[in-house]
């Protein structure tokens, strides 16, 4: 298994789906020519659309809240005129009076409390949700994108798309139905006001406009900042996940130190960023808290003469003034809202780019034909296939080179297949031979449809790949990697995922792959779980698992990428003899890095720098293509030096020149996130993993 053409997690699930992803909105939390506040509104409207009961029922708290609040400063002015002042005039009070007061209160008190409740109630119903929903809906859309996209999109950056930046889009959701009862208030406010004094009421109108532009200015200083932290926070996660993931790297080479340094420089560059986000929202704040405040001093001032004057009574100032430190809370959701929009509508860019994202890859109505019991015939006409350079570090377009984002048809690319014909007929087996580089693990992906040609076809009992319906190749065929992905989960589980298999179907599948021994000494057998990733197995074992998973789908068509490399090389030649022999019938391509296994297949296919080289039986190749006889014979030599390096019976030992080969590979020239090694005539592989014998279970 290749480690460029790296399989994601999903893969393991999804066993392929496609797309390609759409384009059309910048990064920057604008569309081009459309304002933050626009898009924001858009985004919102999505929600309200989305959600309408739950946001009408927050929308009705709020307003209850709001008129309540605003009653509530009534009532106080009512009650200073009837209740207070007269009691101070007249030293007492009636009982009745004082009754109808607390009643009073209660009510409104009550009827607040009420709104209040279903507006934080229904405000988070319908802001989880949404995030629930849009959560999934990313999750989906991953599984069903090609593999060709996740290769260019960073893990980090899935998690964080799918993590802050759906809780980012829908953070305003929290104060929204809090702003839209403001707005009520004001109008019950302004109403109000206005019939207890027009004069009073116009220096409410000064102070609301005012509070409204602050939150403007501060909406358009804030937004470049904020679209800047949402991308360093999927920065962040990228790095940390890099680390974490390759933690076995990190440790052997002792990189520790760096990967400290290079996930704190990311982590800095998000804290400054946040600082300056806080920075400006120290600055606004006080503004949106100190305006109200003098709002109120107007008013007791303007009020004061009034008063004076016989103008006003004292419970009409009582009401405004009240109102004035009412509303101050209120009037700050409108900042609150304002004020999450630009990360809302920078959140929502980023998932729209991967929800949008539909790749080039369709789907037909048509099935495989053929016997459902026999294997595939697969072909592959004059294809070719190139990758496109799509390496971003910073994945945020920060680095200017914002390949993993640009149209896909515009990207530079590199072929790695050209004109490629195969004709492999139904039940044969194939081992697929090459240096690396040569190609044979994206051929193996193209038989899988993880990915299309460029041009030419690839047929399945001769249905053109593309005319599938969508799940026919997952059903009939099967990948199985070198590196292998094991779910933290039962072993049972791990092998049938879910696809129903009975006991005795999984036992077959494991005695077929040499695995059944080593399940059965499990503390709990199939009911084991296993850990993390695998991490309570060996590679050796962990690679048996896998190809148990794929033959308990008795699959027609097998393909195995160098799926054995860490077993022991005897067990590996029982196995691929076991899935000749048995009644599975399947058709099945190995690609193949052992003499014994090569000598199995029923034809060898030779390539080189992507191009298919020759093909026939093995003794045919060695005779008549040099390129094969040295490469086969590296093989061997290496698995001869490490047979005599090795002392004494192997528990978990490297039994064959794999590891030896590779090494050297690795040494003799580094490849890069983009590096190619096309037709290094070495015979490596196996990435250091350790071989199990049948004893090291
Ligand atoms: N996802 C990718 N993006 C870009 N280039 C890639 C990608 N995967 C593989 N390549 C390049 O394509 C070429 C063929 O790779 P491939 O993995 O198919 O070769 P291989 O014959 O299987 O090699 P190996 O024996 O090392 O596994 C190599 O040059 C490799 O660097």
């Amino acid at each position: 298994m290749p480690s460029r053409a790296g399989w994601h997690p999903f893969v393991w699930v999804a066993f392929g789906t496609g797309g390609r992803m759409s384009q059309g909105s910048t990064r920057d939390g604008r569309a081009p020519g459309s304002p933050v506040f626009r898009r924001g509104m858009r985004v919102l409207w999505i929600a309200i659309r989305t959600e309408p009961w739950v946001c009408a029922l927050a929308v009705l708290g709020a307003s209850l809240h709001a008129a309540a609040t605003v009653g509530s400063s009534r009532v106080l002015g009512h009650l200073t005129d009837t209740v207070i002042l007269p009691a101070f005039a007249e030293g007492r009070t009636t009982a009745a009076a004082m009754a109808a007061a607390a009643a009073l209160l209660l009510g409104i008190g009550l009827a607040k409390a009420l709104g209040l409740g279903a507006r934080r109630l229904f405000a988070g119903l319908m802001q989880f949700r949404m995030q629930a929903r849009y959560r999934r809906k990313v999750a989906r859309r991953y599984l069903r994108l090609p593999l060709s996209w996740h290769h260019r999109h960073p893990t980090g950056q899935l998690l964080s798309n799918a993590n802050a930046d759906v809780e980012a889009t829908w953070q305003p959701l929290a104060p929204l139905p809090m702003t839209l009862g403001s707005v009520l208030m004001l109008a019950i406010a302004g109403v109000a006001m206005v019939l207890a004094d027009p004069v009073l009421a116009l220096v409410g109108f000064v102070v609301f406009p005012l509070l409204f532009v602050a939150n403007v200015i501060f909406q358009r200083k804030i937004s470049p900042v904020a679209t800047r932290a949402q991308a360093l926070r999927a920065e962040v996660s990228e790095v940390a996940h890099e680390s974490f993931d390759g933690a076995l790297v990190v440790k052997t080479l002792g990189r520790e130190d760096t990967e400290t340094a290079r996930f704190t420089e990311a982590a800095h560059r998000l804290r400054d960023t946040q600082i300056r986000v806080g920075r400006m929202r120290g600055m606004f704040d006080p503004v949106m808290e100190g305006l109200p405040n003098l709002g109120v001093l107007a008013v007791l001032l303007v009020g004061a003469w009034r008063l004076s004057n016989g103008a006003i009574a004292p419970g009409d100032l009582v009401q405004i003034a009240y109102l004035f430190t009412l509303l101050a809370q209120p009037i700050r959701s409108f900042g609150w809202l304002l004020g999450d929009l630009p990360r809302s509508v920078v959140g929502w860019n980023r998932v729209q780019t991967v929800l949008e994202a539909d790749g080039a890859m369709r789907y037909g109505d048509r099935r495989i034909n053929g016997d459902t019991r026999a294997g595939v015939r697969v072909t592959a006409r004059d294809v070719s296939f190139s990758y496109e350079d799509t390496y971003d570090g910073a994945g945020d377009g920060s680095s200017g080179r914002d390949l993993a984002n640009a149209a896909p048809e515009t990207a530079p690319r590199t072929t790695v297949l050209t004109d490629v014909w195969l004709d492999i007929a139904p039940g044969r087996t194939v081992a697929v031979v090459g240096p690396t580089g040569a190609g044979k693990s994206t051929l193996a992906m193209l038989l899988m449809r993880l990915v299309d040609p460029d041009s030419g076809t690839v047929t399945h009992d001769g249905v053109d790949a593309r005319e599938l319906e969508r799940g026919q190749l997952a059903e009939a065929a099967a990948l199985v990697p070198q590196s292998t992905f094991v779910f933290e989960d039962t072993v049972r589980d791990n092998i049938t995922l879910g696809n129903g298999a009975s006991d005795t179907d999984v036992w077959a599948a494991l005695r077929l792959a040499h695995a059944d021994s080593f399940v059965a000494e499990l503390p709990e057998g199939l009911d084991t779980r296993l850990g993390e990733r695998g991490t309570s197995l060996s590679g050796g074992q962990r690679q048996r698992l896998a190809l148990a998973r794929a033959v308990v789908r008795r699959p027609r068509l097998l393909l195995l990428d160098d799926a054995t490399s860490a077993v022991d090389p005897q067990i590996e030649a029982r196995i691929l003899a076991g899935l000749r022999d048995t009644e599975l019938g399947a058709t099945v391509v190995v690609i193949a890095y052992r003499r014994a296994t090569i000598e199995l297949a029923d034809e060898v296919v030779y390539m080189e720098h992507g191009r298919v080289r020759d093909r026939g039986t093995h003794e045919e190749l060695l005779r008549r293509s040099p390129g094969y006889e040295r490469l086969v014979t590296a093989y061997e030599r290496a698995a001869e030096e490490r047979a005599t390096e090795v002392a004494g019976p192997p528990r978990r030992a490297a039994a064959d020149g794999h590891h030896a080969t590779h090494e050297a590979s690795t040494t003799a020239g580094t490849r890069g996130r983009t590096g190619r090694w096309m037709g290094e005539a070495h015979p490596g592989r196996n990435d250091g993993a350790t071989v199990d014998t049948e004893e090291s279970v």
